[in-house]
């Protein structure tokens, strides 16, 4: 079955991720394509460095070109943001990346950019489905590979030029070179390290990396920067005194931080972090954009420029529509992901450690002084996030009692507000709220609690998981 989440379609190699779906879904997109008269535009395709990727562009490519449609393969791995650039900046109506991002390694997947190199949203991949099931039961026509590339119906290609320049062109290259950083890149056995690496080495600064060989298990981690996957980063960071640790996701789309002390910084830190230096040693002026599971601390630092915090439910899809909308400085999600004004409509974790780097630079202050400098003005919210697994039964149960029903437990503290946007989620008086929801990538029930002070996060978090009888 062929299924698309809040990150395209994720499935486990061999199980759903086989050449026969990458295939049904490839004639699925060329029928819309043909019907909405865009074939002539052609098709974009990239991959990453999971097991099979390659090879699943390439089934992907046979079919565009049996159905007469152009199709340009990004001949290495790269990361997820360089084909939406790569979209973005040439006018496609679509694109796609083989890629199952932060997911386990047995996982494989689709992500599917439409025009302006946006992730495919839901209306787009209802679409996407609804001709899924009318090709799923005929034939799928296939070229041969090598037919295709003689025919001229396939073109090899390698943008990586073009990407990095216009990343080059957006920060400040000349401060970074001046101010002599030494940084650790964890590239997490995935693809970010040629484009973090030469950006930042082009500014000067000395990289040194862990992680870059190519291992489609990831090390036998999750290919997802977290505090338990960046020990090593966060080690090598303080034995080699670097001025910080970056590390991105399987597809570089998401990114992690450690600072010169060797902590980690959350996702949360890191968006705060750059609207703050954004708005105030940049000088620019908008509002931010961020996910119902996001800090709410990024709504003081705004309230604080006197701009606005919009909220939009889980996917990046709703982040960046928000941003159009609004004009806003940047957007991002607790997950992991950020993009600023200007930029690719995606998340991108390179862009995004060339500005944090760029950050260091332009303030010539320790990552750590400049978080401490956010907390003296804003004071402190603690998160809590917790993931559960759940069965079928369970999860129609919790579906019907709390978002049908829309039954709550008692909890002591004043609440403001509920919104069913995405989930259920309970704004409280004193600043703090708490979220509920089926995650759209991962067989997870994810709970995110975020307070003045940690202990009553967790304890938060603790009414809810009793009541929906979640302890395992
Ligand atoms: O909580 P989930 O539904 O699993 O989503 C978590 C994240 O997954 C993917 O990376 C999406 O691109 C993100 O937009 C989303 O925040």
């Amino acid at each position: 079955m062929i299924k698309f989440g809040t990150g395209g379609f994720r499935a486990v190699i061999g199980e759903d991720f086989t050449k026969e779906n990458i295939q049904i879904l490839s004639k699925a997109l060329c029928d819309k394509m043909k019907k909405e008269g865009v074939e002539n535009t052609g098709m974009v395709i990239g991959y990453d460095r999971r097991f099979l990727s390659k090879e699943a562009m390439q089934w992907a490519a046979m079919v565009f070109a049996a159905e007469g449609i152009h199709t340009k393969l990004i001949n290495k791995s790269v990361p997820t943001p360089l084909v939406m650039f790569y979209v973005m900046k040439h006018d496609y109506q679509y694109g796609m990346m083989i890629t199952a991002s932060h997911n386990p390694a047995i996982y494989n997947g689709v992500k599917v950019f439409t025009y302006g190199g946006r992730d495919a949203d839901e209306k787009q991949t209802m679409e996407i489905e609804q001709f899924i099931n009318e090709v799923t039961d005929l034939p799928v026509n296939e070229m041969d590979y090598q037919k295709a590339l003689e025919a001229g119906l396939i073109e090899e290609i390698y943008p990586l030029n073009e990407y990095l320049d216009s990343i080059i062109a957006a920060v400040d290259m000349e401060a970074i070179r001046e101010a002599g950083l030494r940084v650790a890149l964890d590239p997490m056995y995935g693809v970010s390290e040629t484009s973090i690496k030469t950006v930042l080495m082009t500014a000067r600064c000395e990289v040194e990396t862990i992680h870059e060989r190519h291992d489609t298990l990831f090390g036998g981690k999750l290919p997802a920067p977290t505090a338990d996957t960046l020990r090593a980063l966060q080690n090598y960071v303080l034995d080699r005194k670097c001025d910080m640790g970056i590390a991105t996701d399987g597809d570089a789309d998401r990114i992690g931080v450690i600072d010169e002390k060797g902590n980690f910084l959350h996702p949360n830190d890191i968006l705060v972090l750059l609207y703050y230096y954004l708005m105030k040693y940049k000088g620019w002026h908008g509002p931010v954009v961020r996910n119902i599971c996001t800090t709410h601390m990024l709504d003081r630092v705004a309230e604080s420029f006197g701009e606005k915090c919009y909220e939009v439910p889980v996917g990046f899809k709703h982040i960046s529509a928000k941003m159009y909308a609004t004009d806003a400085v940047i957007g991002g999600e607790s997950s992991g992901g950020l993009t600023v004004r200007g930029h690719i409509k995606g998340k991108d974790g390179v862009y995004a450690s060339a500005l944090l780097v760029e950050m260091l630079a332009v303030t010539g202050k320790k990552l750590s002084a400049i978080m401490e400098e956010i907390h003296a003005q804003y004071g402190k919210l603690a998160l809590e996030e917790r993931d559960y697994r759940f069965s079928q039964e369970k999860k129609e149960a919790i579906q019907k009692h709390l978002l049908e029903e829309k039954k709550l437990p008692e909890i002591p503290y004043e609440v403001e507000q509920i919104s069913y946007l995405d989930g259920v989620k309970l704004y409280l008086k004193n600043g703090g709220w708490i979220s509920v929801r089926f995650s759209g990538t991962e067989p997870l029930l994810r709970i995110f609690c975020e307070m003045p002070e940690a202990e009553d996060a967790k304890q938060l978090c603790e009414i809810f998981e009793d009541y929906l009888l979640l302890k395992k």
